[in-house]
């Protein structure tokens, strides 16, 4: 399934906070590239530590960045199946970090649980949602790491590791809370240009070394079950680095 895609390449920082910069500072030179060159950009976002504090760089740099941010289409590659006003949802943090301080507005949220009946109907509206806006194909998918090797929400031996034939899938008894929740499946992880693991910390030094490693398995460690059409790289800080 991947193994026509280019080797993962490695960036290290020294801390969390360089991470962040830098990757903020990537991330605004692919948009405003993209849009030089007359595309659309469709981002993915992730949740998680690392990802909130690339979100506020992003905010503190956004205004020297030459970014149209009306056009800019956002997705998340995850979120967790709570109300829309719980600060557990992903969306939020995004929101609250740099979306709404850029007025981004091609936003495209996984319905809450106060809006539709369960995860599966979120599921099926967020898959439409894919499909037409013509997000299946993101130029840049930044995704987090668990420690365990999840990526998006798709945990280890997972039934939803499985799924196919859509490109969002609901998950129930996720290990880590909340249990519930919607997630990209591999079909559609698969799909981007550009993938962007982002991994902070010791904590996720294992699965980061089980991602990049030769052998291994994805039901094991997800996060190996995705690489970008044309790149993938992992920025990482020292700790998360230091089982390479
Ligand atoms: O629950 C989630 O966690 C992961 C990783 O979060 P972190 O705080 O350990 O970095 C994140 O990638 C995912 O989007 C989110 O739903």
């Amino acid at each position: 399934m991947i193994a026509d895609r280019p080797p993962p390449l490695i960036e290290v920082q020294p801390d969390a906070e360089t991470l962040a910069t830098a990757v903020a500072g990537e991330l605004l030179n692919r948009i405003a590239d993209a849009q030089a060159a007359g595309n659309v950009p469709h981002i993915g976002l992730t949740g998680g530590t690392i990802a909130d504090a690339v979100h506020r760089e992003v905010a503190r740099m956004a205004a020297d960045s030459g970014v149209d941010w009306g056009t800019v289409h956002f997705w998340f590659g995850d979120e967790r199946f709570v109300a829309a006003d719980s600060p557990d949802r992903n969306a939020l943090q995004a929101r609250a970090a740099f979306l709404d301080a850029v007025a981004a507005t091609r936003v495209h949220e996984v319905p809450a649980a106060d809006q539709v009946a369960d995860a599966e109907a979120a599921a099926a509206a967020y898959a439409d949602d894919v499909r037409t806006e013509g997000g299946g194909a993101f130029d840049v998918l930044m995704l987090g790491i668990g420690p365990d090797g999840h990526v998006a929400s798709l945990f280890p031996g997972h039934p939803a590791l499985e799924v196919a034939d859509t490109v969002a899938a609901a998950v129930h008894d996720s290990p880590k809370p909340p249990p519930d929740r919607v997630t990209l499946t591999f079909e559609a992880l698969e799909r981007s240009h550009a993938v962007w693991f982002l991994a902070s910390g010791d904590a996720k030094a294992g699965a980061v070394a089980r991602a990049l490693a030769d052998d291994g398995t994805v039901a094991q460690t997800p996060a190996r079950g995705v690489r970008g059409l044309v790149e993938t790289t992992f920025f990482l800080d020292h700790a998360a680095a230091s089982r390479l």
